[in-house]
C-alpha cells in the first residue's frame, strides 16, 4: 500500500510557497470557481457531478468506438435486414428484454414503422405461434390450479410496489383468430408496449397477465410445445369463482393497478364488465375502446361527409357487420354519443342496425343472444334477411362498419352499392388482423370512385387515385387506450365511468391538427402519439373529477394548461 502524496512533511510547510503545479491549479480553481458560481446558484443540470455511466457504457465493456446513436441506428438497419415480419417480431420482442430503453426510442421514432410489427397484424402471427417462438419468461401466468392460492401467485411479481397497469387476457377470442389459450399471452404484452410508446407509462409499472383457464383449441391440446394446460375451458361458474378470487386479489396485491380486459370472448368480456366495473378501476378494451376510438373516427367522417350531404351526425343511419363485443360496444358508444346529441334514447337506437352470421338482427327472428337483444329491430318482421346486398338496400346506411372476423365480406358490389347511395359513404372494415378484414383500402377506394371515408382495424398502405393521395384511418383502440390508461391512473381513479371512455373518444377526435383535417384524416397520425394521449389523459381525468371517481385532489386544483404539463411530466422516456 502507499500513502497520498505530500508536498512536505514540515510542520512550517503551510506557510511555504507552493511549487509552480499547485499555484497554477490553484488559479485554475479559482477563475473556474468565479464563472460558475452563478450557474451552481441556480442549480444548472449540466453542471451537476455527472452520474456514473450506465453499466453497459462502462469503459472496457464496450467496444472503443461504440456511439449510443449510431447504435440506434444498427439496431434500425438489423430489423430492416429481417425479411419476415414474425422475424422482425422476435428480434423486438429481444431487444426489448436486452435493452428496453433502444427499444422504446426505436418504437417512438418509428412509431408506424414498427406498430405493425409489436401489435396488429404480425401480433396476430406471434400469438398464433407463440408456443413455438417462446423464449423466456414475460408477464404473469395465472391458472385455474391455482384457485385458492391466487394471492400467493400475484405476490411472486418481482416490483410488486410499482404495477400500475395491466392488460389481462383469458386467450379466448385474439383479435379475430379464435381461441389461442396462453398464447393470448402476446396480446397483453404489446398492448402494455404501446401503453409505454404511446403513453410513457413505466415500463417496470406494466404487467401483462394471460390467465390460463383451458382452451378449446384441439391443434394446441395435440402440440407438444404448447404452453398452457392440457384441458378444456373450465365452466362458466368455475370461471366466474376463479375471476371473483383473481380480481380481488389483484386490488390486495396491487392497490394502485388499473386493469384493462382484453380478448375475452364475447359472453365473458360483458358479463366480467359488467361484474366488476362498480367495484374495481377495469374497462374492457374491445367493448369501450373500440367504441371509443370508432365514435372519434365517426365524428370526423361525418363532418366530411357532411360537406357533401349537409347531413349532421346524429341523422347518420349506421348498419353493423358483426354483433359481438366490438359490435355492440361500439353501438352502445354510438347510441350513447346520439343521446348527448339531443336524440332520445329510443331515436338513438334506431339509427342503428345490426347483422350477425344469422343475418338482420331483429325481435321477431327468433331467441337472441343477451348482447344483441337491446339493438334488435322491432320494425322489421318477415323473414330471416341474410343477403348483405338485401340488407343494404333495406336499411340505406350512411355507414358500414365490419367487427365480423369474416375477411372480404364488403365485396365490390356492396362496396359500389355503399358508394350509390351515398356522396361519401363511410365504411369502417375493423376486424384484425389485416388478412380478417372485411376488405382492403384500394379496394374500397377503387369500388367507390374514392369516394369513401375508410378507417381498418389494422393499417393499409395510402393510395394514390386520379393524381391525389387517400389516406386511410387506422380505426383501432390503440389511440385511446393509452391515453384512457394514463389518465385514470394519474387521477388514482376507482372506476373508469362511461364518462370517462367518452371523454377519452372525443378527445381523440377534436385532437387532428389543421394540415390533418387538410389531408381528410379520420385519425391523427401515428407518430403524434404521445400529444394524443397526454391530451386525451386531460379530458380522462377531468371526467373522473366529475363523476367523484378520483382520489388525487391536488389535480383538481390545477388549470388544464398546469394539468397538461403534469401529464406530460409524468411520462416516462427512454433514456438512450
Ligand atoms: N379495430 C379495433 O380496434 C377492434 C377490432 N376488433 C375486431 O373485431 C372483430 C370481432 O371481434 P368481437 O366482436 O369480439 O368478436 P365476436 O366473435 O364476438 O363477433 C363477431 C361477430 O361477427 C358475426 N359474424 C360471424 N360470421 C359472420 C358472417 N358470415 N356474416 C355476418 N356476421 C358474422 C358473429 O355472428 P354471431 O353473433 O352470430 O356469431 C358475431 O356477431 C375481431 O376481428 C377483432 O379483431 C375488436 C376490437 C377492437
Ligand atoms: C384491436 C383489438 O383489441 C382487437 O382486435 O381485439
Ligand atoms: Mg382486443
Amino acid at each position: 500500500m502507499f500513502d497520498p502524496p505530500s508536498f512536505s512533511s514540515s510542520p512550517l510547510s503551510a506557510f511555504a510557497i507552493p511549487p509552480f503545479p499547485v499555484l497554477l491549479s490553484s488559479f485554475f480553481f479559482i477563475v473556474m470557481t468565479i464563472i460558475l458560481t452563478p450557474y451552481w446558484s441556480k442549480g444548472v443540470q449540466r453542471l451537476k457531478p455527472a452520474s456514473p455511466p450506465p453499466e453497459k457504457l462502462r469503459h472496457g465493456l464496450v467496444p472503443s468506438a461504440f456511439n449510443e446513436g449510431v447504435h440506434a441506428e444498427r439496431a434500425l438497419a438489423q430489423l430492416r435486414g429481417k425479411d419476415q415480419p414474425l422475424e422482425k417480431y422476435i428480434f423486438l420482442s429481444r431487444l426489448k428484454s436486452d435493452d428496453p430503453d433502444l427499444f422504446y426510442k426505436l418504437c417512438l421514432e418509428n412509431m408506424a414503422e414498427i406498430t405493425p410489427i409489436i401489435y396488429t397484424p404480425t401480433v396476430g402471427d406471434a400469438c398464433i405461434k407463440f408456443s413455438h417462438i417462446y423464449r423466456r419468461p414475460e408477464g404473469l401466468w395465472v391458472s385455474i390450479k391455482d384457485k385458492g392460492n391466487i394471492k400467493n401467485v400475484l405476490n411472486n411479481w418481482p416490483r410488486i410496489d410499482e404495477a400500475r397497469i395491466s392488460v389481462v387476457t383469458d386467450g379466448s377470442r385474439i383479435l379475430g383468430l379464435g381461441d389461442l389459450g396462453v398464447n393470448g399471452m402476446g396480446i397483453s404484452i404489446g398492448k402494455l408496449s404501446l401503453y409505454v410508446a404511446g403513453a410513457g407509462i413505466l415500463p417496470q409499472s406494466t404487467i401483462p397477465i394471460c390467465l390460463d383457464l383451458g382452451t378449446n383449441n384441439q391443434a394446441f391440446l395435440e402440440d407438444p410445445f404448447y404452453l398452457g394446460l392440457r384441458q378444456k375451458r373450465v365452466s362458466e361458474q368455475e370461471m366466474d369463482e376463479f375471476m371473483d378470487e383473481f380480481m380481488h386479489e389483484m386490488t390486495q396485491a396491487f392497490p394502485k393497478m388499473m386493469i384493462q380486459f382484453e380478448d375475452f370472448s364475447t359472453d365473458k368480456a360483458f358479463r366480467y364488465l359488467e361484474r366488476y366495473r362498480r367495484q374495481y378501476p377495469v374497462f374492457n378494451d374491445d367493448i369501450q375502446g373500440t367504441g371509443a376510438v370508432v365514435l372519434s373516427g365517426l365524428m370526423n367522417a361525418a363532418k366530411l361527409s357532411s360537406a357533401a350531404s349537409g347531413m349532421p351526425l346524429n341523422a347518420h343511419r349506421i348498419l353493423f357487420f358483426g354483433a359481438g363485443s366490438a359490435g355492440v360496444g361500439v353501438a352502445t358508444q354510438l347510441q350513447s354519443f346520439f343521446t348527448l346529441q339531443g336524440l332520445s334514447v329510443e331515436e338513438a337506437r334506431r339509427r342503428i342496425w345490426l347483422i350477425d352470421s344469422q343475418g338482420l338482427v331483429y325481435e321477431s327472428r327468433g331467441r337472441l343472444a343477451e348482447h344483441k337483444k337491446y339493438f334488435a329491430r322491432n320494425d322489421y318482421s318477415g323473414p330471416p334477411m341474410t343477403d348483405i346486398l338485401d340488407i343494404i338496400d333495406y336499411v340505406k346506411p350512411t355507414a358500414l362498419l365490419g367487427l365480423s372476423t369474416i375477411s372480404g365480406a364488403f365485396t365490390p358490389e356492396v362496396l359500389q352499392l355503399m358508394a350509390a347511395i351515398n356522396p361519401r359513404p363511410i365504411i369502417f372494415p375493423l376486424s384484425n388482423p389485416v388478412r380478417l378484414s372485411e376488405c382492403s383500402f384500394n379496394d374500397a377506394v377503387v369500388n367507390t370512385n374514392g369516394t369513401v371515408l375508410f378507417a381498418s382495424g389494422s393499417p393499409f398502405p395510402e393510395q394514390e387515385f386520379v393524381g391525389r393521395v387517400l389516406y386511410p384511418g387506422q380505426g383501432n383502440n390503440m389511440y385511446i387506450f393509452p391515453g384512457l390508461g394514463l389518465g385514470a391512473i394519474l387521477s388514482r381513479a376507482t372506476q373508469v365511468t362511461d364518462s370517462m371512455v367518452e371523454a377519452s373518444s372525443l378527445g381523440l377526435a377534436n385532437s387532428l391538427t389543421e394540415e390533418e383535417h387538410a389531408a381528410g384524416l379520420l385519425y391523427p397520425r401515428v407518430e403524434r402519439i404521445r400529444e394524443i394521449s397526454a391530451h386525451i389523459a386531460v379530458q380522462v381525468i377531468r371526467a373522473a373529477q366529475k363523476a367523484n371517481v378520483t382520489h388525487s385532489p391536488e389535480l383538481a386544483k390545477m388549470d388544464d394548461s398546469q394539468l397538461h404539463a403534469l401529464v406530460k411530466r409524468k411520462m416516462w422516456n427512454p433514456s438512450f
